[in-house]
């Protein structure tokens, strides 16, 4: 069973003393003076393992302090003849099994993947992140926080936890809130998938790459003695391009016109009065949506809107939690969701609540009540 969350936890373990993983899902290499993390679980998309967080955060923890290390690059690694993929997420078969098996690595991974979101957006060098193919969840996580996050024309990025009957984790409180207009809430709500040219529109990428180019620029970056922020900079400004046209920009009115309304419902309705296509596909997509991930979800990205990161993952360290665990682990809309989506693949869940209006605001309110006293939630550290 899980850690009873009333009792203190456990002291927290310093993460660079963790033993590495036994397999080569994460390969880490030094060239010249460019720290270089290799995602390698191609056949999953390069969907994170708890090894792989902790593979990843033990190189950034040692490259930090490491003088001949300027700067740290993460990529995935290719299926040869399928599009490329940077990173789908958590191992989201890994959550399904070890919620219902009351594994209590479960915790662990939650906890640890959350720090390392930290450590990224905390990365006192530059730290690259090349966003080729899906990046979604958890590889948002990883990538979010990083000084130059670059996409191509692969990129299809999004927050797709509502879809799972989750919320977006991972910091995306704390990034997507900072999108501009309701594009958070839109983005939060829907998990609608982006590209590249609206990435950099609204603030979630930094600068455009041709997917061709990405190894030349790992080349250069790694061949070239570099010392300092500027050199890095300049040898990404090289090989950037300009950004393909957004496409989904030409809807910014309406997202903000239908998801700055007060609640689920209220957009729900502002959507149905609206009789143009985007409007009613929108609607579609969120009434495929768990009802109660969706009102945490609204909550959480507004209330993400004042808060700094570190608070941010406290808070979502919270409702990861109660996703699980509040309503019992088999009546968990997450763990339903992954079934459908990811076990049984019959996309099909079996939502708790039978409609959008019949969510308990109380529920809601409870999932923003921590699990923990502040002396001992597991994020209490990080400032
Ligand atoms: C704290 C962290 C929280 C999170 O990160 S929550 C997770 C957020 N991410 C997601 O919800 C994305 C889940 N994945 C998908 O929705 C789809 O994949 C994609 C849209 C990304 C891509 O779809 P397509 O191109 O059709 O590929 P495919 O056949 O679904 O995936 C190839 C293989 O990769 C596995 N996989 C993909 N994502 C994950 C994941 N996040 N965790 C574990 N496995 C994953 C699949 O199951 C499958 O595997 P097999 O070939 O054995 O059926």
């Amino acid at each position: 069973m899980p850690a009873d969350p009333s009792a203190p936890a456990a002291p927290v373990e310093p993460i660079a003393a963790l033993p590495p993983p036994l397999d080569d899902s994460v390969l880490v290499e030094v060239r010249r003076n460019l720290g270089l993390i290799t995602l390698n679980r191609a056949g999953a998309l390069n969907a994170l393992s708890l090894g792989m967080v902790r593979r990843i955060t033990q190189a950034l923890l040692a490259w930090r302090g490491d003088a001949a290390i300027a700067a740290v690059l993460i990529r995935g690694a290719g299926r040869p003849g399928k599009a490329p993929a940077f990173c789908a997420g958590g191992d989201i078969r890994f959550f399904h099994q070890a919620a219902l098996a009351g594994d209590p690595r479960l915790e662990d991974f939650f906890t640890e993947e959350y720090q390392l979101n930290h450590l990224v957006h905390n990365y006192p060098k530059p730290y690259l992140a090349l966003m080729d193919g899906v990046v979604m969840g958890g590889g948002m996580g990883i990538s979010q926080g990083g000084r130059h996050r670059v996409v191509t024309e692969h990129t299809r990025m999004a927050m797709p936890e509502t879809h799972i009957g989750l919320f977006p984790d991972v910091g995306g409180g704390y990034f997507l809130s900072r999108c501009p207009g309701a594009v958070g809430e839109y983005l939060a709500l829907t998990g609608q998938v982006i590209g590249a040219g609206d990435a950099i529109g609204w603030g979630l990428a930094d600068c455009f790459v041709p997917s061709a180019e990405l190894g030349a620029l790992v080349e250069a970056l790694g061949d070239q003695p570099m010392s300092n922020a500027a050199q890095v900079a300049a040898t990404l400004a090289a090989r950037s391009q300009p950004a393909p046209p957004p496409r989904l920009s030409i809807h910014r009115a309406d997202i903000d016109r239908h998801f700055f309304q007060p609640d689920v419902p209220g957009i729900a309705r502002s959507l149905a009065a609206d009789k143009g296509d985007w409007a009613a596909a929108t609607l579609a997509t969120l009434r495929q949506r768990s009802p109660l991930m969706l009102a945490v979800t609204l909550e959480q990205v507004r209330r993400a809107r004042s808060l700094g990161l570190a608070d941010d993952l406290r808070m979502e360290r919270d409702l990861v939690r109660h996703a699980f665990h509040l309503r019992g682990v088999t009546a968990s809309d997450t763990v339903e969701g992954i079934r459908a989506l990811a076990v049984d693949k019959d996309h099909q869940p079996r939502w708790g609540d039978a409609s959008l209006e019949a969510v308990d605001p109380a529920e809601v309110a409870a999932f923003f009540e921590s699990p923990w006293p502040a002396t001992a939630h597991p994020l209490r550290h990080l400032a």
